[in-house]
Parts: structure tokens; sequence; C-alpha cells
């Protein structure tokens, strides 16, 4: 059949299991060939075919709602909805999302990209459907990683004290992006090694063979009460919170998933289908490395496994893991932290080298910010690396619980600033404006790997205040720095051109290079001011710049303009009664777009083109005049 003719689930009825399995088989090899040419999430899509083909064949989406935690592993459900044909556009400006989206199918009944909010968002489609007097399954599928997310938690909790329905999919493929890992993972590993469970599923496989759970619905249900009150299964996390328990189920036997989700369909009661996938099944290289290569990908070759693009930079995350590494080293007391980001954040070999001082706290940003502020209570020095937009989650935890008590740690915000392809719900454009009105901290935003190494040392010389660090997606070139090194905290530099200037850019971050070189490649009388601490800014030089020179001035931000430095100079300038104007280019009160970061700049008017042309307008007005 071809994927591309598709345009809705519908025509699944049709077919009988030797044809679905056929259909598995297609929708993966057009997954692999796809997502090699534009990149996205393979493993988690290649582990879920036959299930989404399940869930779509026993329920009637849209009128059932069928959603995906986090999303990135909707890719199937996509095709299945008819959108096969915009797979050359995943990811790309303009085109498919990675993720659930309202605007592109009626079939996508919720949006996400960040962990966790399936569950709480299903508890609410159930509590309003039955207010309604409405007939139609809720049916959120989760991950392992994702269901032990404080949010399922809560929604777990909230839905155990309540009669209405939702099926639970729990999608356990046993891993996050790395090795899940907690308690919740120890107790499905149980569940799904326990030899007493083994013997269960064979007895239960034998029914199912046998037809006797086709008897009859209810006494099939009955069959599996049993099994969960006089079975292995009679203290399930979930049975404890008034759920039904149906599984562990074979993933990939798309016979068995059919019939055990025609059970849940009829189950009186919210139930928990336990379906157990391999991520990356399909794909060899994707099967033999589960370690986070393939969770999220570049284009690929898919005969050798390849990714076609590499630089011989490092990224921003390993050259800040490796300055913290170098004081874990001579410091005991130093400690990390990542909520189940550790490839990402570049933290293998803290992990590696150091296990009992390193902590993977599952998705879990709110605990990991908490959990930081009690070791650093406790005399140690936490160094916590959480991505721009996932630190959204734990803002309370750093103003409560860090800020607050001025308690020592180091806090790396990976991924800020515009990320790409992850698209609106993954950008980290928001991080200044929420966390510089946070009174104690400081934010410090590196040109280049040797300010960010000495920085870090900075920091680890004096722990005494809670210490953030922004640092973008991407690479750079390393510059080894000696741990003495260090750099005086709130104090920014002139990064070219102290005199003979005729326009002045303040701007931080990554953003310092790729300005210095649009200076110097175009010859410009431009000085270039550095506003590495955007807190606290430098007072002296602020205000030597707003008050006593009368050239124009522009602050270059690529993150939102509200909160921005911008509009803490604008307060600044007030406040002290300097009555300076300046350009101000940042992103507008919007959710920026998906795509090539290059093209989102463009889009958002704050790549360096339109900053030139500015310069050029301040300029050249300058010389008429
Ligand atoms: C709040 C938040 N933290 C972290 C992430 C990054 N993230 C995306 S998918 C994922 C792993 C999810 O694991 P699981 O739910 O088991 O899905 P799988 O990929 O295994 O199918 C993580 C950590 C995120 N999207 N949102
Ligand atoms: C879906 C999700 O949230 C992550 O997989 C994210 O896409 C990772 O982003 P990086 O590729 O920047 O690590
Ligand atoms: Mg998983």
């Amino acid at each position: 059949m071809d994927l591309n003719k598709i345009k809705d689930p519908s025509f699944l009825m049709e077919m009988n299991i030797d044809e679905l399995n056929e259909l598995a088989y297609k929708i993966r090899q057009f997954i692999i060939q796809s997502v090699s040419k534009t990149g996205g999430h393979l493993s988690s899509n290649l582990g879920i075919v036959e299930l989404t083909i399940a869930l779509h064949y026993v329920f009637n989406s849209p009128k059932d709602k069928i959603f995906f935690d986090v999303g990135h592993q909707s890719y199937v459900h996509k095709i299945l909805t008819g959108r096969a044909k915009q797979f050359p556009t995943l990811r790309q400006f303009n085109g498919l999302s990675g993720f659930q989206k309202r605007c592109e199918s009626k079939h996508d009944v919720w949006e996400a990209g960040h962990s966790s909010t399936a569950l709480s968002a299903a508890v609410a489609m159930a509590i309003a459907r039955d207010l309604n007097h409405e007939y139609f399954d809720v049916i959120p599928v989760i991950g392992d990683g994702a269901v032990v997310g404080g949010e399922s938690l809560e929604a777990l909790n909230h839905l155990g004290s309540i009669q209405n329905k939702v099926i639970l999919i729990l999608n356990d493929n046993q891993m996050s992006i790395s090795k899940s890992t907690g308690a919740m993972n120890n107790f499905l590993n149980n569940i799904r090694i326990s030899n007493t469970y083994n013997r269960m599923k064979d007895d239960y496989r034998t029914m199912l063979q046998k037809g006797k759970l086709g008897e009859g619905v209810y006494k099939a249900t009955k069959y599996l009460k049993d099994f969960v009150k006089h079975g292995f299964l009679d203290d399930t996390i979930f049975e404890d919170f008034g759920m039904d328990y149906l599984g562990p189920i074979d993933g990939h036997n798309i016979g068995e998933l059919i019939r055990v989700l025609n059970i849940a369909k009829t189950n009186k009661k919210s139930v928990v289908v336990h379906v157990v996938t391999e991520k990356g099944k399909g794909y060899s290289y994707a099967e033999n490395d589960k370690e986070g290569k393939w969770h999220g990908t570049p284009p690929f070759n898919v005969k050798t496994g390849n990714v076609l693009t590499s630089t011989n930079k490092k990224s921003w995350s390993s050259i800040v893991s490796d300055q913290v590494f170098q004081w874990m080293k001579i410091d005991k007391d130093v400690t990390a932290i990542t909520p189940a980001m550790m490839k990402g954040s570049a933290m293998d070999n803290l992990f590696k080298v150091f296990p009992e001082r390193c902590f993977d706290v599952g998705i879990a940003e709110e605990h990991a910010m908490t959990f930081a502020a009690g070791l650093s209570i406790s005399k140690k020095k936490p160094f916590i690396s959480v991505y721009s937009s996932f630190i959204q989650r734990a803002y309370d935890q750093i103003n409560h619980d860090i800020a607050r008590m001025k308690l020592p740690c180091l806090c790396s915000i990976d991924r800020a600033g515009i990320v790409g392809e992850d698209g609106p719900t993954h950008h980290g454009v928001f991080d200044i404006g929420f966390l510089t009105p946070i009174p104690n901290i400081v934010y410090f935003a590196p040109k280049d790997a040797k300010e960010l190494r000495t920085y870090v040392n900075t920091c680890f010389t004096n722990f005494n205040k809670p210490y953030f660090l922004r640092i973008p997606r991407g690479s750079i070139d390393d510059h080894p720095v000696d741990y003495h090194n260090t750099l005086k905290i709130g104090t920014w530099t002139i990064e070219c051109r102290e005199e003979n200037y005729e326009l002045t850019i303040i701007c931080y971050g990554e953003n310092v290079m790729r300005v210095k070189n649009m200076i110097e490649e175009n010859h410009l009388p431009i000085r270039l001011i550095n506003a590495r601490f955007i807190k606290p800014i430098d007072y002296n030089m602020v205000h030597t710049i707003f008050k006593n020179d009368e050239k124009p001035i522009i602050v270059y931000e690529t993150v939102l303009k509200t909160g921005s430095l911008g509009s803490i100079l604008l307060t600044y300038c007030n406040e002290n009664r300097i009555l300076r104007s300046f350009e101000h280019i940042a992103i507008q009160d919007h959710f920026s777009k998906q795509g090539k970061v290059n093209e989102i700049l463009e889009d958002e008017h704050v790549d360096i083109k339109s900053l030139l042309l500015k310069c050029e307008e301040l300029l050249n007005g300058k010389k008429e005049n």
C-alpha cells in the first residue's frame, strides 16, 4: 500500500493481522528513510509502530482521543492520519511539526513538546466528557520516562480519586533518552522479569490463543482482575492508585495488542495498559545503540548509520561539562545533577568517572533544583544542567528554594536561544525574562570557550551564591583554561574599538563573536560591548555608555524582547534619569517557528543581516547629519 494515499485510519479496519504486520514493516522503512533525510526523533517512533497501528485499529480517532506525551513519538500517528506526504518537510521551516500540532490535523487533539502533560490533559478531557454526557474514550500514550515526571504523578493522584475513565497506555521501552532511572523503573522492571509474571503471562497467552478471553469481555476482565488480585500484580502502584492494570503486553505483537486494547475499551474503570516495546526496533544501529544517539538524530546515512554533518568543534555543553569535570577531580564536594538529559548536556564522562556524585533524577526539573538546594545546604557544591525551555518548570524551585535562601550552586541553562527544528516548545528565549527578576542570582552568558571555562572557575573558587550560566545549542572552538583563572563578577568588556567609533552595539553570549565578525568584515566604525553579565549588569560601564555618549546605541539580543537585557537597561536609564533612547533588536511577543536557526532568526528580523542593515541606516544617517 502507498502510505502517501492514506487519508485517515479507517482503512485499518479492512486489514487482517498479516496485512497490519506488513503495514508496520512499510511504516518502519518509511520512517527510517524519511528521518535519514530530515533528521528527527527516530528510535522512539520505530518502537511504537505496532502500538500506534493497534490503537487506531481499536479506537475511533478523532472521536476517541488518542494522544502522545511529549509527542516526539507521534510520527506513526501522523502517517496513519494522512500526513505521510508531508514528511519531507518534517521539522523544517513552515513544515510538518516533529510533535503533535492541532492546526495540522483533527486527529491531533493535544499539543506538547515538553514531557508529562498528557495524563493531566486526559483527566480533564474525561471529566469534561462526563459532564457533557458524551461518549468517547480518552487514551493518553505515555512513556516510562515521562510517566515519572511530577505532573504525571500529580495527575495519577487525581485520576485515582475520581470515577471518570481514562485508558492510560504505558509505553515501556526501559529508556528515557538514556536508560530510565528511579524506583518506578525498578518497579516496571520487576514486573517484566518476575518469574511469577512470566508464568502468568504464559497462562494468559494460552487463554488468548484458546480464544477464552474472547468468550466474553466480562469474563476476561474478571480474569484479569483476579490476575491482579491474586497474582503477582496484587500491589501494582496503579492498583494502589485505584486503576485497573493490564499487562505487560508485547508491544510488537499486533494481535495481542488489539485483543488487550479491546479489553481496556470495555473495562468500566480507568485502566493502565502496560506495553513493552523496544526503542529503535527494526533499524539495527538504533537497536544496538540505545544510549541517546538515535533518540533524536541529524540526517544520516541509512547504510552506515553515520550522521551526515560532522564538526571538529566542541559543543558548548561539553565544554561546561569538561570544566566541571576538572573541578570534580580536585574537589570531592562537587556534585552533578541532570533531569534526564545526560547525553544532551554531555555529562556522560562525569557519570562514568564519578558515579557516586552524579545524579540522573529522571524527567523531574522541579526536583532537580530543590535537590540541588538540599545538597547545597548540606555543604555540597551542586552543578545542575537544564535546558532553558525545560527549566521553565522549575521556576518556583529556583526562586523559593535556591535564590531566597541564597544557596550556592552552579546551574547551566543549556539550549538557550533559538534551538532550531524542535520549534516553539523548545526555543530558549524566555529565561532572561524570567530569571533576571529573581534576587540574589548571578547570570552569565559567555562569548566563547575561554570565557565559559573561566566563569566556571570563578564559581567554584568562590562558591557562595546561586550562579547561573547561559549557553546555546551548537559547537565552538575549545580553549583550555587553567582552573586558577577567574573573572570579576558583574563586569562587561569592550570587545572592539575603544575610540573613533560612530555607534555602539551591546550584546552577549555567542552573538558577541558573530557581531564582531560582522564589524570586521564590513570595516565598520562600531564599538562592541560584551555584556557578559546579564545580572548583575556592569553599572559603571552602562552609566558611561548611556550618560556620556551621544552616539547611537543598539542593544542586540536573540531572545524575547519582554524582560530582556534591553528592558533592564531601559529601567536603569529611567531610574537614573538618563534621557536616552536606543535601538533594541530582539524577538517580539510571540512564539518563534521551527526550522534552521538562521531561518528563524531571519524570520524574527534578529539575524546578523537585519542588524547590519540597522547599523548602516544609523551610520549613514550620522554621516548625512
Ligand atoms: C520537561 C521535559 N524535560 C525533558 C524533556 C526531554 N525529553 C524528551 S523525550 C524524553 C525521554 C522520554 O522518555 P519516554 O517518555 O520513556 O519516551 P521514549 O522516548 O522512551 O519513547 C526526554 C527526557 C522534555 N521533552 N520535557
Ligand atoms: C523531544 C525532546 O524534548 C528532546 O528529545 C529534544 O529534542 C532534545 O533536543 P537536543 O537535540 O537539543 O538535545
Ligand atoms: Mg521510554
